[in-house]
């Protein structure tokens, strides 16, 4: 994935600084209480998300989706997963769902 999306450049910033001094990164100190502490963040965030939605509140929507993706990444990361993994599985699932549009297409 290029270096210039944004979520790559989050993900390469987050891998290194899940071994920084955790006085001086968040990811650090996430990284230190472990993945279930950072799933649970994961969980919160998607729970704010809603709720922000539900609301129809668009500025609290952007920034609780923000932390959801960026909570994400980190679990991501603690779990040895890649975002080019995400990737590959919604690539696959477009594959997927190509054959059975093409199935359900009226025989020519
Ligand atoms: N994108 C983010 C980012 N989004 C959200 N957050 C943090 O996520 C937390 C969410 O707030 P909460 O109130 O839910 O959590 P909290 O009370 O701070 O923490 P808990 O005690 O609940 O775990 C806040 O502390 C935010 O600062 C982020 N922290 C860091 N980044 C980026 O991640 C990169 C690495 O950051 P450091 O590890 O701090 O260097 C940098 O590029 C940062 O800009």
């Amino acid at each position: 994935m290029s270096a210039s999306d944004p979520l790559s450049a989050l993900e390469s910033v987050i891998r290194n600084r899940m071994g920084a001094d955790p006085d001086s990164s968040y990811v650090a100190r996430l990284h230190a209480k472990g993945r279930a502490k950072i799933a649970q963040k994961v969980g919160e965030e998607a729970v704010e998300t809603v709720i922000a939605a539900l609301a129809q509140d668009k500025a609290a929507l952007t920034g609780e989706a923000a932390d959801l993706i960026f909570h994400l990444l980190v679990l991501l990361a603690e779990c040895d997963l890649t975002l080019e993994d995400v990737y590959a599985e919604l690539a696959r699932r477009e594959g997927v769902s190509g054959l059975v549009e093409k199935a359900s297409r009226a025989p020519e």
